[in-house]
């Protein structure tokens, strides 16, 4: 049902200095920064030739990742996103399986403009996992 390695989201304390960082330091091609208000974050994507990894920032003061950065003050991997082709059969399908599927099981649209869903890390080893219909 998963498919390809979209992206992996980092949870950064400050936004400039993590994308300068990989720009500089790891040479990679960084993007510019997009606020997500639907999501509380605003977010910088680097590509890589394989995947995408998405630094992350809370916007606003219901950020769902604020309690994750207070907790990691340095930050830390946040999720992992996996694709899907159609991900109200993967609801439906990891629903059948007891998964929980957060924000009540409605598909919002994501950074690249598909429908995304989030599914509990604590059903799936501590990792929090994002799918994304492509
Ligand atoms: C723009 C979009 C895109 O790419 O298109 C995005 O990615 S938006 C990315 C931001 N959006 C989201 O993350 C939406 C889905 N996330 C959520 O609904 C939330 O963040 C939850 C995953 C439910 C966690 O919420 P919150 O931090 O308020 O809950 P909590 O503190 O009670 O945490 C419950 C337990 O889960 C753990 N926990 C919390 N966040 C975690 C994470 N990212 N990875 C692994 N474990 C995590 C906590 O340490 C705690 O464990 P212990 O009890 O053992 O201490
Ligand atoms: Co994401």
């Amino acid at each position: 049902m998963i498919g390809r390695l979209n992206h992996v989201a980092i949870a950064v304390p400050d936004l400039v200095a993590a994308s300068d960082q990989y720009r500089q330091m790891l040479g990679a091609d960084v993007g510019a920064p997009q606020d997500e208000p639907d999501h509380g974050v605003t977010v910088v994507f680097i590509t890589l030739p394989n995947t995408k990894i998405e630094l992350l920032y809370p916007l606003g003061d219901q950020s769902p990742i604020q309690g994750f950065l207070d907790k990691n003050p340095s930050g830390g991997i946040h999720h992992i996103c996996y694709e899907v082709d159609d991900i109200l059969v993967a609801r439906d399908h990891l629903l059948d399986q007891g998964a929980r599927v957060l924000g009540g099981g409605a598909p919002k649209i994501g950074a690249h403009g598909k429908p995304v869903l989030f599914l509990h890390p604590k059903d799936f080893n501590g990792c929090l996992i994002e799918l994304e219909q492509v």
